[in-house]
């Protein structure tokens, strides 16, 4: 017979097994309220208010006999996700036992247009529903299930060629997308996530820009972030350049320009050349081929670079919401692109590798942050 406390180790034990392995329940639960617009249906009832769980039943049409389950999806992307917050009733005798909120993590998932920045009217409209869509589109799940074949074979291929075949996550999305489907699901997530780093990286870091004439945006895609500092600084000539299939089509005007070529090979010359979500996609070789192509470009002795990446702090790696999510990060890399996300000591060894001197890190983006590098 096992002692009480050893029985108490494994039943906690056989907990957190569970806890592991429901883990995808939850993010299921996320793409369902998705795809209900759980959100836009607090939003309209509430507001910043709470809502009733009969409200949202109605709002949404949900049949009586689905009253059970919804109610145990809600609880779950309350109590498990924290996407929504589980309120009080407002009054003792209120009909509805239980009611719920929006937080800041479900407003990010309202439709575009949700109104919730009423009280701020300048600010930019962010949304995070296409980054999570794309996440759970079939053909970025696939891989998920190759993690075990991936480990045993000798080589670099990566989980997702492993899936879909030889072409790269690039390769397919420049010529075995024919739709563009994945291309748009792709483009709307990284501008999505442009337009709040473009917001704090302009607000939080303009003297990064002091000096400046002029900036290109290496693999800086739709754009959205050299528009936000084109707008910012009307007097940076500012330069996007990516691969010619992604800047198809895309016009600039005034102090914002598109240039379709190869950052392996060459980049336009610049004051300041930004990175943002780039060396991460690649491994040390391919990061200091690009480096090095960057530093050519760079035209002032007084010119730099501007890396936006994480940083992974190892002291933080257990921390939710934070080292958790950059350990993720990593792996999701890996397993797309054969990327990686790099510790300090890691970024330090690539800058000296292409021939820079010196760099600085700011934390001033959450999990991100912005990496000043000198030639
Ligand atoms: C992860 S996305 C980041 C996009 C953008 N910087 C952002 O954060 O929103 C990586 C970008 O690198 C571009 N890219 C990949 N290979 C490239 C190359 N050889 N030359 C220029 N851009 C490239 C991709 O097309 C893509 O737009
Ligand atoms: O830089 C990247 C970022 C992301 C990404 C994924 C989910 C999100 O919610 C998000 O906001 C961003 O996805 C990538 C990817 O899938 C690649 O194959 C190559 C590079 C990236």
């Amino acid at each position: 017979m096992k002692t009480k406390d050893s029985q108490d180790v494994i039943l906690g034990a056989q907990a957190r097994l569970w806890s592991c392995s429901f883990n995808q329940m939850i993010s299921m639960c996320l793409k369902c309220a998705i795809h209900l617009r759980i959100p836009d249906a607090i939003h309209k009832h509430g507001g910043a208010a709470a809502v009733p769980l009969t409200a949202l039943l109605s709002t949404l049409q949900i049949p009586p006999s689905k009253t059970e389950p919804f109610r145990c999806i809600m609880r779950i992307l309350a109590h498990n996700a924290a996407l929504f917050n589980p309120e009080p009733k407002p009054s003792p005798d209120a009909a509805d036992d239980e009611w719920y909120s929006l937080n800041a993590s479900s407003r990010l998932l309202l439709s575009p247009g949700g109104g919730e920045d009423d009280d701020d009217k300048a600010a930019v409209e962010v949304r995070h529903t296409s980054s999570v869509l794309f996440l759970f589109h079939p053909l970025m799940q696939e891989p998920w299930s190759f993690l075990d074949t991936w480990l045993r074979e000798d080589g670099s291929r990566t989980p997702w060629e492993i899936a879909h075949g030889t072409a790269s996550f690039w390769g397919y999305l420049e010529t075995r997308d024919p739709s563009g489907e994945l291309m748009a699901t792709f483009y709307d997530c990284m501008t999505n996530d442009s337009k709040l780093v473009g917001e704090v990286l302009v607000s939080r870091c303009r003297d990064m820009f002091d000096g400046v004439a002029s900036l290109v945006d290496v693999g800086g895609g739709a754009g959205t972030m050299a528009a936000a500092v084109a707008k910012a600084f009307p007097e940076i000539k500012c330069t996007v350049l990516d691969r010619p299939h992604v800047v198809k089509g895309l016009q600039g005007e005034g102090n914002l320009e598109f240039v379709g070529g190869d950052m392996f090979l060459s980049v336009p010359q610049a004051d300041a050349v930004l990175l943002k979500w780039i060396l991460h996609d690649w491994d040390e070789e391919n990061c200091i081929k690009v480096l090095k192509v960057c530093k050519e470009a760079i035209a002032s002795p007084k010119g730099k670079l501007i890396i936006i990446d994480m940083v992974v702090d190892e002291k933080r790696l257990g921390e939710r919401n934070f080292g958790e999510v950059q350990l993720c990060f990593d792996l999701f890399m890996m397993a797309m692109v054969n990327g990686k996300e790099r510790t300090e000591k890691e970024w330090k060894r690539l800058f000296s590798a292409a021939g820079f001197s010196n760099y600085k890190i700011s934390t001033v983006m959450g999990l991100r942050s912005v990496i000043e590098v000198f030639p």
